[in-house]
C-alpha cells in the first residue's frame, strides 16, 4: 500500500537550525517560542490551556492525534492556544469511542500550523542544551532563508504581557451562589479546571478579567483570593502585582499557582526570571518541606522566581521545592493567609498528588 502523499514542512529555529517534515493542521506559517512538553497524555489539555499562549509545542510523546479530540471535556479553555505543534509520528484519524473528532480537523478549524516527522529527540536534546529559543514552521514556505528572515517578527517572550489577550473580558460566575465561600478569581488565562476545582469543594466564584481593579474585586466580598495560571512574562504585569498587594492587605486568604505564584512573589518583592528550559510535563517531582513527602506534579512554566530573594525574605517561607533542579515550587507568607505553588495541583492532565492544595486554600477560608 502506497502512503498519500503529504505536503512539506520546515522548522527553522532561532539560530538557524532546519528540521525538515511535513505539513499537520493549518496549512500555513506561524512562529512563537519553542517548547517541550514531556507528558505522554492529554494533548487536548495542553493545547487549550491558555498558559500556552504563543507558544509552539514539542509533544515528546510519539503518538499524537491517535485519540482524537474531545469538544468541552478535554478542553481547558474556549478553543486552541498553542501557536503550533511538532510531533513525532501524527495521526490524521483517530480511534477512541467518546472522541468528537480529529485532531487534525480541530487544528485545521482553530488555523493551527504544525509539523511531524520530526526527530523530536534530537530537537529537545537541541533545545535543552542551547536553551529556549523562538522558532517558525511553514508548510507555504519552503525556504530556510525566507523563514530565517521571518523569525525577526516573531516576539520574544521575556517582557510580554498576554494575559489581557486570553483572559475573560466580562465576569462570570461559578458555583452554588449561598456557599460559604465566596472567591474572587483574577483571571490570568485560567484553565477552567482549576475553577472547577474550586467549586467542586463548594467555593462560589466570581471570574474577573486579569486588568480589573482590586475594587472590584473587593467589591463582591469575597472570602478568599485566587490569582490564576496565565501566558507571559510575570515582571511585565505591574497591575497584576498591585492588584495582589492590595489583596494582601485585606488579611483574607489567597492562593496563587503557576502566574499567581509569580505576581505573589513579585507583590512580596521577591523577583523572578527566565529559565534556560522551562518545565513541562507530568513527572516533575517536588518536595513538600512541611510534610516531607514528594509529589509527582504536572507542570508548564518558563519563569520562575528567585530563589535567594525567597530564602532571605523575613516573611516568605519555602513550602515545595523542585527535586530535579532545587528551583522554588511553592511559597507561603509568614505574616499572611497567602501561599502559592509553581505547579499544577489541577493536574489536568498529569498525577493528582497535589489537589490537596484546594482543600487547604478552603479550610484557609474557614
Ligand atoms: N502556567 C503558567 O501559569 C505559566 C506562567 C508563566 N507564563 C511562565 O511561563 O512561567
Amino acid at each position: 500500500m502506497t502512503r498519500p502523499q503529504q505536503p512539506e514542512a520546515l522548522l527553522v529555529l532561532q539560530d538557524g537550525t532546519v528540521f525538515k517534515g511535513f505539513a499537520l493542521g493549518k496549512i500555513g506559517t506561524a512562529g512563537g517560542e519553542i517548547c517541550f512538553n514531556t507528558g505522554m497524555t492529554g494533548y487536548q489539555e495542553i493545547y487549550t490551556d491558555p498558559s500556552y499562549f504563543g507558544q509552539v509545542i514539542v509533544n515528546t510523546t510519539s503518538h499524537i492525534g491517535n485519540y482524537g479530540i474531545q469538544l468541552g471535556a478535554e478542553e481547558e479553555s474556549a478553543g486552541v492556544k498553542i501557536r503550533g505543534m511538532v510531533c513525532n509520528f501524527f495521526s490524521p484519524t483517530y480511534s477512541r469511542h467518546l472522541a468528537d473528532g480529529s485532531l487534525q480537523q480541530y487544528f485545521e478549524k482553530a488555523n493551527i500550523v504544525g509539523i511531524h516527522g520530526i526527530d523530536t529527540r534530537q530537537l529537545v536534546r537541541y533545545i535543552r542544551d542551547k536553551g529556549v529559543m523562538n522558532c517558525i514552521i511553514s508548510s507555504v514556505i519552503l525556504d530556510a532563508d525566507v523563514l530565517r528572515a521571518e523569525l525577526a517578527n516573531v516576539p520574544d517572550m521575556a517582557g510580554l504581557e498576554l494575559s489581557s489577550e486570553v483572559c475573560t473580558q466580562t465576569t462570570y460566575e461559578l458555583g452554588e451562589q449561598d456557599s460559604r465561600f465566596r472567591v474572587a478569581v483574577l483571571d490570568l488565562g485560567v484553565k477552567k479546571s482549576i475553577i472547577q476545582s474550586l467549586a467542586d469543594r463548594g467555593a462560589y466564584c466570581k471570574v474577573f478579567p486579569a486588568k480589573t481593579s482590586f475594587s472590584e474585586l473587593q467589591a463582591f466580598n469575597p472570602d478568599g483570593f485566587f490569582i490564576s495560571n496565565g501566558p507571559g512574562d510575570p515582571a511585565a504585569m505591574p497591575y497584576a502585582v498591585e492588584t495582589v498587594k492590595q489583596a494582601l492587605d485585606t488579611e483574607k486568604p489567597l492562593f496563587g499557582i503557576c502566574l499567581g505564584h509569580q505576581i505573589l512573589s513579585l507583590a512580596s518583592g521577591i523577583g523572578t526570571y527566565k529559565m534556560h528550559n522551562g518545565h513541562r510535563g507530568l513527572n516533575h517531582p517536588v518536595k513538600n518541606l512541611i510534610t516531607g513527602l514528594c509529589e509527582v506534579t504536572s507542570q508548564n512554566h518558563g519563569f520562575a522566581v528567585v530563589a535567594d530573594e525567597v530564602m532571605d525574605h523575613a516573611n516568605v517561607e519555602v513550602t515545595h521545592l523542585n527535586l530535579n533542579d532545587n528551583t522554588i515550587e511553592g511559597i507561603r507568607r509568614k505574616d499572611k493567609p497567602a501561599f502559592s505553588v509553581q505547579y499544577h495541583p489541577e493536574a489536568s492532565p498529569g498525577p493528582h498528588d497535589s489537589r490537596y492544595l484546594f482543600d487547604d486554600f478552603i479550610t484557609l477560608m474557614k
